[in-house]
């Protein structure tokens, strides 16, 4: 790929009208053109490379063939929308993919009217395709839903639920599956295997195509024998119709198509237009197509910082290891001590850390694919058995698992440990990913045991304290950010459960910090301190249960209280403390909840995010000097 490419056909694409003028020769120039585009603005950007490399043929023809926005184009979890987005009007936005009030990484509609379903979160597009071609049938309205389904998000319990319904309705509409062999890591599970058999087993195709060129040679039969031939034909389907399980679910099966190949696809998707009903294109492509380094590891190219063209190389920030790290490292620590530890991950093996556990332990991990309830209720079946199951998930994906959590284990206080990453912002995936609500959804559910260390140092010691915990569900969650760089202990020690730590004393005022919020705290005390008040920092490293103790003596010394939490202030930390004090019949204290505002919080930096709701010193020294009274603030 050449690093400096002039876009001679691309350019002249502003809408997907400006497509339809072109003959499939030029289609295929705007195709390399596009590849080379995404190539260039992503080596700057960052993104989800890999995804959009493969969708570059399947996106231009769904925009060739059919009428966005009249059709609507829904596109599963979103990450492989860049295509789209050029060809709609966006492409000079490119520049602010995924910055601080730049173009958003996935679909979203206040960008543009071709940008009908918004998402983020996978397997989703299906059950939304079928409202949608319900909502249009039920208008007596006749425009076309097309879903693009990766292979992955097709392990997605809500997408079997949605075909279940799709196939037993009978609508017309399109599902694209695009399947490349891999979700973010390689795909995994039965159905995974069964669509490999179908890409690898061409033959299906040709013997179907004979068969059926027989059957016609026979002089037209009549009675049984017809009856016959039509059941043989029915039957010899099993053998051959590749897309068998679609078929019996009611869909049309048709595929499997080379995705990369215009010509071919084009006629496809004309074929499968014509379907009287919910059809099936499977379309086999290649992620990262088209720029070697993402063809060669579609694993770490799915989504990629910025990066040199030429090598590939990608430019790592350098610091401290992330928590991510910390977390997989201690996690192997562990697992050696004790082999009842075992590891679950739906489908983010990688974004986890837990290669590093998959190759030390293959027989103790466990990806069950993009299947959160699935990974919540299979490791409280572990736990059931004794096992010590580690349910690594991004608190954003748990929310796919509530009533599994609920209903499978606290209600029933099994011992499955959560590890929670990318609790808190996380930056360039913005509001769809932003994990904010973990505190406020886990801390109401009885039996949980909730924690935040202050740094990677604690994450570890709390790790132990999670792994000897045998009173039922305990979670930590850390966030998607480099630790501190803080000493590591080599001995592990468990933390006494609902034990605070005082960082700093103060006798003015006290606030109680989460997490990544603690430096913040730290800093606000310091500049108090230059104002004669002395501000208490504590760690609240137990979300749940609260180091009652120390709240009690908060009260009796009657001192303002100011809770901080990166995660939303509705039914947070900071709730927690008031309810607190309201159940112990403390009344009237001065206390003041920092936590992120009632709305969604979009793309950007971590630190502009954090800017954005108030995380800042200057907020909390304001916020201090209004909860502290005049006569504490020597002059
Ligand atoms: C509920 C949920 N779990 C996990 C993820 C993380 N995730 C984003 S894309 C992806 C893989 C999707 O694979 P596929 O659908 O095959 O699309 P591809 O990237 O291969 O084009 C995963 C696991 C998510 N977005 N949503
Ligand atoms: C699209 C999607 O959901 C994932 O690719 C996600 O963006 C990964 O997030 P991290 O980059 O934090 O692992
Ligand atoms: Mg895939």
């Amino acid at each position: 790929m050449e690093s400096e490419g002039t876009s001679v056909l691309l350019d002249h694409i502003h809408q997907p009208e400006d497509l339809k003028r072109l003959t499939v020769e030029q289609l295929e120039q705007v195709a390399e053109e596009t590849r080379q585009f995404l190539v260039e603005k992503l080596s700057v950007t960052g993104g989800h490379l890999a995804p959009n490399l493969g969708v570059v043929e399947l996106t231009i023809a769904m925009h060739y063939l059919f009428d966005s926005p009249k059709d609507k184009f829904i596109f599963d979890v979103g990450h492989q929308s860049y295509v789209h987005k050029i060809l709609t009007g966006r492409k000079d936005k490119f520049d602010t993919l995924r910055k601080y009030k730049g173009l958003c990484g996935f679909v979203k509609r206040s960008e543009s009217e071709h940008d009908v379903w918004e998402a983020g979160h996978s397997s989703t597009s299906l059950s939304a395709a079928m409202g949608m071609a319900v909502a249009r049938d039920l208008k007596g309205e006749t425009n076309r839903i097309i879903a693009m389904i990766g292979d992955g998000a097709l392990t997605g319990g809500m997408a079997l639920e949605a075909l279940n319904h799709i196939g037993h309705e009978k609508r017309k509409l399109m599902v694209i599956l695009n399947d490349n062999e891999m979700s973010i890591a390689p795909n995994v599970g039965a159905l995974s295997h069964y669509l490999a058999r179908i890409r690898s087993d061409r033959h299906y195709v040709k013997a179907k195509e004979e068969f059926e060129h027989l059957i016609k040679k026979i002089p037209a039969i009549g009675g049984t024998l017809a009856k016959t031939a039509e059941r043989v034909k029915d039957s010899f389907k099993y053998l051959v119709v590749p897309g068998v399980w679609f078929e019996e679910l009611g869909l049309t099966y048709l595929g499997p198509v080379d995705g990369h190949n215009l010509p071919l696809l084009l006629d496809t998707m004309k074929q499968a237009d014509k379907v009287n009903g919910p059809v099936l294109v499977h379309v086999i492509t290649t992620k990262g197509k088209g720029y070697s380094p993402a063809e060669a590891d579609s694993h770490k190219w799915h989504g990629i910082s910025p990066y040199k063209i030429e090598s590939g190389q990608v430019l790592k920030t350098v610091g401290p290891p992330m928590y991510t790290e910390v977390f997989g490292s201690t996690l192997i620590e562990l697992a050696k001590q004790d082999e009842r530890i075992v590891a679950i991950t739906p489908a983010m093996p990688g974004g986890s850390g837990l290669l590093g556990f998959a190759k030390e332990f293959p027989d103790r991990m466990f990806d069950v694919g993009i299947a959160e309830q699935h990974a919540a209720t299979f490791s409280a079946g572990l736990a059931e058995e004794g096992l010590k199951p580690v349910f690594a998930v991004y608190s954003t994906f748990l929310q796919r698992a509530y009533d599994q959590v609920v209903h499978d284990i606290c209600r029933a206080n099994l011992n499955v440990v959560f590890a929670i990453d990318r609790a808190g912002f996380v930056g360039p995936d913005g509001e769809t990913h932003q994990g904010v609500y973990d505190i406020a959804y886990l801390r109401s559910i009885p039996n949980m045991v909730l924690m935040m260390p202050k740094d990677e140092n604690e994450l570890r010691h709390m790790m132990k304290t999670a792994f000897e915990y045998n009173e039922g569900p305990i979670a930590y969650r850390y966030p998607r950010e480099n630790g501190l760089g803080v000493p590591i202990d080599e001995t592990l020690q468990p933390i006494p459960i609902g034990t605070w730590e005082v960082l700093r004393p103060g006798s003015d005022a006290a606030i109680l910090a989460v997490g990544p919020m603690i430096p913040l705290a730290l800093e606000a005390a310091e500049a108090m301190s230059k104002e004669g008040v002395q501000v208490r920092v504590i760690n609240a490293r137990f979300i749940k249960p609260m180091d009652e103790a120390m709240l009690l003596q908060l009260a009796k010394e009657d001192i303002p209280i100011l809770t901080l939490e990166e995660g939303a202030a509705l039914g947070g930390f900071g709730s927690g403390v008031l309810e607190h004090y309201s159940q112990h019949n403390v009344y009237g204290l001065r206390i003041k909840i920092i936590g992120v505002p009632d709305y969604f919080v979009e793309h950007g930096s971590v630190k502009e995010q954090r800017k954005e709701v108030g995380f800042t010193a200057e907020r909390l020294v304001s916020e201090l000097q209004a909860l502290v009274p005049r006569r504490r603030q020597r002059a």
